[in-house]
């Protein structure tokens, strides 16, 4: 349960009518307009049938649900807006992530809460997911599409954060740093040099040089490191960095691995057994991207003969969602008390991209991207949905609307939409498609209050309609 203090704002049933006291509701929450923001909107108007201007879009009945202590920008620029906000610090099990999705038209996350089809499945209003972070493989991008619900994230912010984690890992490594501290925690005096080496002039092996990857290259190389990299496409090198062809020629030459790929399919279970055996003897992995890249059981074996002189995790397979849950004590990592037993191990719980740095630069840019999607529909930037635009609406417009309609990507609809739009004016049309969907956004003038529910209904009853939004 959150406790008072975690919640900000959040309105009640009464406040929420009170923002609504321009009209009676005078239509029942069920009828066929039920269920979405914008039918809320529909709604409202559908008791007016006198032509007059139409108000500007109300951003008062907008409700965003933000998960696992999202940074105070984002929370500034979002209520800033008007919206109304729930906060949590924690992540929130999967029962009462359910009963809360129900409600919202937003939601943000860091990556801990999974965003599954069986969640997303009951989110009847949800029109946008902020990632609030890299990764958005807890996400079920896809079939967020399919619902039309535009997910963001932060493509780079925290890439500097990690890289310089992992110089600090390669160098405490390389100096058995950790355990010497360890010790010394505990009392014991253990001044050695055996097996402790300098970075300089060693070989810097990065698997994935995309934003974090080539970040680490340029940081390895001004400390005197010899670096070399293997990623599936074809990237220009920072400085004298070397880009190989294959993992195993990395893992061969490397005394230093450290991996920055997405979690793909391809890359699950990446570094096992045989890979291991490719390493040169006494050299060190990394992991700082995903906890499934690695099998975890074949890195403590090979920690064990010595292929692996040492290693470091910063994310896990199973990871808790919350702080303070003991992650050896639970049958998720059953592997887990292994890793303390061995030396020269250096286990974080996934900070690498947790500086004040970098969460405030995620929180200015995925809050803003929420609200350009919200208020204008500018899909720019999202991961799963064509990116579409059109420039922001002037408040002084009247008898305009901005009609945001994401559909399947069939032949059609096009003519359909614009025999809809006939009676009135199309100032600005764009449309674009990814995969199985597409997103248009018009700019249509010449609509007056009593043809708004008219045209919402229009619009929703096309059959490749996924969903429909009217601002104005
Ligand atoms: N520990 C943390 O706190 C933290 C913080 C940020 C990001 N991350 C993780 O790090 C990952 C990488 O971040 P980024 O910003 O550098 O991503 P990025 O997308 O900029 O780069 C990833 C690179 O991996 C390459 N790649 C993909 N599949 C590959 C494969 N099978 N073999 C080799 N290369 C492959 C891509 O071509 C790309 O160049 C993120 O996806 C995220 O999961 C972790
Ligand atoms: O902040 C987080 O929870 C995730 C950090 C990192 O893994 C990312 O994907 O950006």
């Amino acid at each position: 349960m959150t406790s008072p203090q975690n919640i900000q704002n959040i309105p009640n049933i009464q406040q929420l009518a009170n923002s609504l006291n321009e009209v009676s509701l005078s239509t029942s929450p069920t009828n066929t307009f039920s269920g979405s923001f914008n039918s809320f909107k529909a709604r409202r108007l559908s008791t007016t049938n006198k032509a007059k201007p139409l108000k500007p879009f109300s951003t008062g009945d907008f409700k965003i649900l933000l998960l696992e202590n999202v940074n105070q920008t984002a929370i500034d620029i979002l209520s800033k807006q008007g919206y109304q906000i729930e906060f949590h610090k924690t992540s929130l099990g999967e029962a009462e992530l359910i009963e809360k999705i129900k409600d919202v038209h937003a939601i943000g996350i860091r990556s801990k809460t999974k965003l599954t089809e069986k969640i997303l499945s009951h989110a009847a209003n949800l029109v946008s997911i902020g990632c609030f972070c890299i990764g958005t493989n807890q996400v079920d991008l896809e079939y967020a599409a399919k619902k039309g619900i535009a997910v963001f994230n932060s493509p780079f912010s925290n890439s500097r954060s990690v890289a310089e984690l992992v110089i600090a890992e390669i160098i405490t490594l390389a100096r058995q740093l950790g355990d010497r501290s360890i010790e010394l925690h505990s009392g014991t005096w253990n001044k050695v040099s055996a097996k402790c080496w300098e970075i300089r002039g060693k070989t810097l092996g990065i698997v994935g040089y995309g934003h974090i990857g080539a970040q680490l290259s340029v940081l390895a190389e001004a400390m005197g490191m010899n670096v070399i990299y293997y990623d599936v496409q074809m990237i220009m090198s920072m400085g004298t960095a070397k880009q190989v062809g294959s993992l195993k020629e990395l893992l061969n030459n490397a005394d230093f691995v450290t991996l920055h790929v997405p979690e793909l399919p391809e890359t699950k279970g990446m570094i096992s057994t045989a890979q291991f055996n490719e390493m040169k003897q006494g050299s060190y992995l990394i992991n700082a991207s995903r906890g499934t890249v690695v099998d975890i059981p074949a890195l403590i074996e090979a920690r064990k003969s010595g292929r692996v002189a040492g290693f470091a995790l910063d994310v896990f397979p199973n990871e808790p969602a919350k702080n303070g849950v003991d992650l050896f004590n639970n049958d998720l990592n059953a592997w887990a008390s292994e890793l303390t037993s061995l030396g020269n191990v250096i286990l974080s719980p996934h900070i690498g991209g947790s500086t004040e740095e970098a969460q405030s630069a995620i929180g200015v840019e995925v809050g803003s991207a929420l609200v350009k999607y919200i208020n204008e529909g500018s899909s720019i930037g999202s991961v799963n949905f064509p990116e579409v635009d059109l420039r922001t609406l002037s408040q002084d417009q009247v008898n305009h609307v901005r009609v945001l309609y994401i559909h399947q990507n069939v032949p059609g609809v096009l003519r359909t939409v614009n025999e809809i739009f006939a009676e009135h004016n199309i100032d600005k049309q764009f449309s674009d498609s990814e995969g199985d969907i597409a997103y248009l956004m018009a700019d249509i003038s010449d609509v007056y209050e009593s043809d708004i529910k008219k045209l919402y209904e229009q619009l929703e009853q096309t059959p490749f309609k996924i969903r429909t939004r009217l601002l104005y």
